[in-house]
């Protein structure tokens, strides 16, 4: 199987799921990556929007952000802990697969991670990307960035790159979420705020509306928003479903009692000029206020770990916006270490080199599992062209 496509992937095929065992030798854990001090901010910045039109008022805010937290990324330090925490479970199990760590756009890079596997004998990676839904920028950008880092390594044709699915609707990615809103509506309540005040406002990236559309394969027809807004309302549906309420504490049918909910987004960066994916979660904040709700449980469902863009568009952006309305607020933890999380990427892993069928893969929503290969075209970039990926389908 040719795992670097040619000009076009239009044309290609194969499988959808892969049902026979494949000898992996080694996890590539890729990451986003993170400035590590002041001097590293700038630099890292210009990486991550190098030709995408990222007017230069939003880079300053954003250097703003880190410079805030001393130029440091929280992303790195809980990469470290996920390998970490990856590895003892790996262990724990019996598992000899060794973790290899590179990020996209800051230190260790791709590069590193490859040139690694690569002293150390590995020829067949598999990919665990710290990113569970399908778009550009959550998937199909670690693909082109896998090509880039072969291509720059020399090592491609030596070492192939294959990825775990996107993880959104897995046990283990959602387990959290369920605990986290059942938590979080819980200390609401302490507060004193009903239900029928209570809003779940689930939250994640926005995205450029165009690179939505074209996010999944064209054939599922999941409309305006693509694979990547019906991903998130699905997994904040089965969240939502498992808020059971027990009707003898309040004297109401379960159903009067559940808190409304929505998805919105944060942390847009394109010019004003750009539609991109809305409501703003501030915005939406505010027109519940208007609304006379009193509580707000904000869920990161988008996020694996409490990185920068939970810490400051969430933890200080968004907590001050119901701040200022005299609203409850309370953030739910995202994924991070927890042991459901942990167990469950080893679980995708093994599933993928068990060549585990189909019909034996744990899902929670009707939209998964999703494909171990990805589909042709898939999360394309309009704007930027089509440009070569790993892990997708051999022409
Ligand atoms: C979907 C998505 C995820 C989730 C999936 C995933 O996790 O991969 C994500 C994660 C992250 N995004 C991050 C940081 C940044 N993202 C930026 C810019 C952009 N993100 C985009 C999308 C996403 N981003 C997009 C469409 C842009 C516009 C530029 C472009 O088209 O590519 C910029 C530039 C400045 C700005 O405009 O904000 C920065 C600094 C960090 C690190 C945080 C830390 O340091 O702790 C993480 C985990
Ligand atoms: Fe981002």
């Amino acid at each position: 199987m040719t795992h670097i496509l040619g000009a076009t992937d239009a044309a290609a095929s194969g499988p959808e799921h892969v049902e026979e065992a494949v000898a992996y030798d080694a996890i590539l854990l890729a990451s986003f990556g993170g400035p590590e001090g002041q001097d590293d901010v700038i630099p890292f910045l210009r990486n991550v929007t190098r030709g995408r039109g990222i007017p230069e008022e939003r880079l300053e805010e954003v250097a703003h952000h880190y410079r805030a937290f001393g130029g440091v990324s929280p992303i790195n330090d809980q990469n470290r802990e996920l390998k970490a925490a990856l590895e003892a479970e790996l262990a724990r199990r019996g598992i000899d697969l060794p973790v290899v760590w590179g990020n996209r756009n800051w230190n260790p890079y791709l590069s590193d991670a490859l040139n690694e596997a690569n002293e150390r004998g590995f020829t067949k990676l598999i990919a665990v990307g710290t990113s569970a839904y399908s778009s550009y920028s959550s998937c199909r950008q670690y693909r082109e960035d896998y090509a880039i880092a072969l291509e720059e390594t020399g090592l491609l044709g030596t070492i192939q790159i294959d990825k775990v699915r996107q993880f959104f609707d897995h046990p283990g990615f959602v387990q959290p979420f369920i605990d986290g809103v059942r938590d979080g509506l819980a200390e609401v309540a302490a507060k004193g705020v009903s239900p029928e005040k209570t809003h779940v406002l689930f939250t994640t990236h926005s995205i450029p509306s165009t690179d939505a559309a074209k996010s999944g394969p064209e054939s599922r027809g999941f409309g305006a928003g693509g694979a990547y807004a019906a991903q998130h309302l699905a997994v904040a549906e089965v969240v939502m479903a498992a808020q059971t309420v027990d009707p003898e504490q309040t004297g109401k049918p379960a159903q009067a009692t559940k808190p409304t909910h929505s998805l919105v987004y944060q942390s847009r960066s394109g010019p004003p000029s750009m539609p991109w994916l809305e409501p703003d979660i501030n915005d939406a904040i505010d027109a519940l206020a208007a609304d006379g709700i009193e509580a707000v449980v904000i869920v990161p469902v988008g996020f694996i770990s409490d990185h920068m863009e939970v810490k400051w568009d969430l933890d200080t952006e968004a907590l001050e916006t119901a701040g200022g309305h005299n609203m409850v607020a309370v953030r739910v933890p995202t994924p991070g270490v927890h042991p459901a999380f942990v167990t469950g990427l080893v679980d995708l892993v093994l599933e993928r080199r068990d060549g585990v069928p189909v019909a034996d893969r744990p899902a929670l929503t009707n939209i998964g599992p999703w494909y171990d290969v990805c589909r042709p075209g898939c999360c394309e970039n309009v704007r930027l062209g089509f440009k070569p990926a790993a892990a997708g389908v051999a022409p």
